[in-house]
């Protein structure tokens, strides 16, 4: 039986993507909304693979874009369960930009979402 230390560290996910053109806006940077699309569906990977039952978004917190991601860039983004309450828990998904040439690595976007596990009948459970 993992403790929920070891499964917060074992379903902590990681996806990479490349930044192309047809991700990119008129100031050649990511879309805001392409990049909350990115992290909704790393929030709800992190949250199924800590829980392994069926997950909902019932809330995105507040969304921070600190940095512009430009195209020709190579993005990190990162889930962590950070807070688990009786049915939701709550997962921080943090971007991180580097460049394709040199190891430079930056922090761009963090964002909070909750998600709440839901039985077959669409009702809140408990999170296992
Ligand atoms: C063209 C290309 C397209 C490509 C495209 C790709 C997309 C790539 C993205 C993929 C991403 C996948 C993501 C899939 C997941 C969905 O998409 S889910 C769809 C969106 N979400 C929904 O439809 C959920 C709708 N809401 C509901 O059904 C109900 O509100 C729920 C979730 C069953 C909860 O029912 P309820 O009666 O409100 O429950 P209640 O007992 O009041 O609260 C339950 C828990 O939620 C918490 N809660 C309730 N409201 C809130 C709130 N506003 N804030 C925080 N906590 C809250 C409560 O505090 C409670 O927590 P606990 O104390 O038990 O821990």
């Amino acid at each position: 039986m993992k403790t929920q230390e070891e499964k917060i560290n074992d379903s902590t996910t990681r996806v990479f993507k490349a930044v192309f053109p047809n991700t990119t806006n008129h100031y050649d940077t990511l879309f805001g909304g392409t990049a909350m699309q990115f992290m909704d569906e790393v929030a709800f990977i992190t949250a199924t693979r800590y829980s392994r039952q069926k997950m909902v978004t019932v809330s995105s917190d507040r969304i921070d874009f600190k940095r512009p991601i430009p195209h020709g860039t190579i993005i990190e983004l990162i889930g962590k369960v950070t807070y688990l309450g009786t049915t939701s828990l709550k997962v921080r998904v943090d971007i991180f930009i580097e460049e394709m040439y040199s190891n430079s690595r930056e922090k761009a976007i963090t964002g909070e979402f909750t998600f709440v596990a839901i039985d077959e009948n669409k009702k809140a459970v408990k999170v296992e």
